[in-house]
């Protein structure tokens, strides 16, 4: 279970505090207006947020004191963060070795993950040659091959045409029950997430909705 309680961050004049707890094989989906804070919310989990006070816990330890990647917690950022003189077959690959020194068995793993994500082939274009859909599906790969509990998606969904959309939802689906991931992912289309979402909560002004 991922527990967060009460934690805050301070911006000049805006303030987030947040309750959420997502046990582990759920999905939460995060919903609500441009600037209330969710990718906030994500970057704090994901430990790249200076946390003012509160509660971060995974499974009853505590997140706070470690460092990012320290933390039981894999995030694809909004901006996707590949580097542009690797290869997506490299940047997927980075969640395996970051030095990149990388054995026969993690390149088997990272085509699958590439497949998995429908870019078969495609492994050795940098950034510049994809599109944005491609490169959020390289982000992706990247997420599938980690082996960290805690998923945090921030917009997975956006710049990808309905029948992609589909096909990622149901691939967030397959690895929360195949993985027993706690999935915590931001979406401006809720309609998109019915059916997978155990819950959809709103964030506003910094706040976690109840209910959902
Ligand atoms: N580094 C920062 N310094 C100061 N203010 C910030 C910083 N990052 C975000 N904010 C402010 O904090 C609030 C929450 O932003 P956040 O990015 O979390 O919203 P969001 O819900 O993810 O929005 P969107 O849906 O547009 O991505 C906004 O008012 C934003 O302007």
């Amino acid at each position: 279970m991922l527990l967060v309680r009460d934690l805050t961050i301070r911006y000049p004049g805006w303030v987030g505090r947040y309750d959420l707890a997502v046990p582990r094989g759920a999905v939460v989906a995060l919903v609500g207006p441009s600037g209330g804070g969710k990718s906030t919310l994500l970057n704090a989990v994901a430990g790249f947020e200076r946390v003012a006070s509160g509660e971060l816990a995974f499974e009853g330890r505590d997140l706070l004191p470690l460092r990012p990647a320290e933390r039981p917690v894999a995030i694809v950022f909004q901006e996707h963060n590949l580097l542009p003189t690797l290869s997506a077959a490299d940047n997927a690959g980075l969640a395996l070795s970051p030095a990149l020194r990388l054995k026969p068995a993690d390149h088997a793993a990272i085509a699958a993950a590439l497949a998995r994500v429908g870019l078969a082939g495609l492994g050795k274009r940098r950034p510049a040659e994809l599109s944005g859909g491609q490169r959020q599906r390289v982000a992706l790969a990247r997420a599938l091959l980690t082996t960290r509990p805690v998923l945090l998606l921030d917009e997975p969904l956006s710049g990808l045409d309905p029948a992609l959309r589909r096909d990622m939802v149901a691939l967030i689906d397959g690895l929360r029950r195949e993985k027993s991931l706690a999935v915590v992912m931001t979406t401006h289309t809720p309609e998109d997430v019915e059916g997978v979402a155990d819950a959809v909560l709103r964030v506003e002004n910094g706040r976690v909705a109840e209910g959902g």
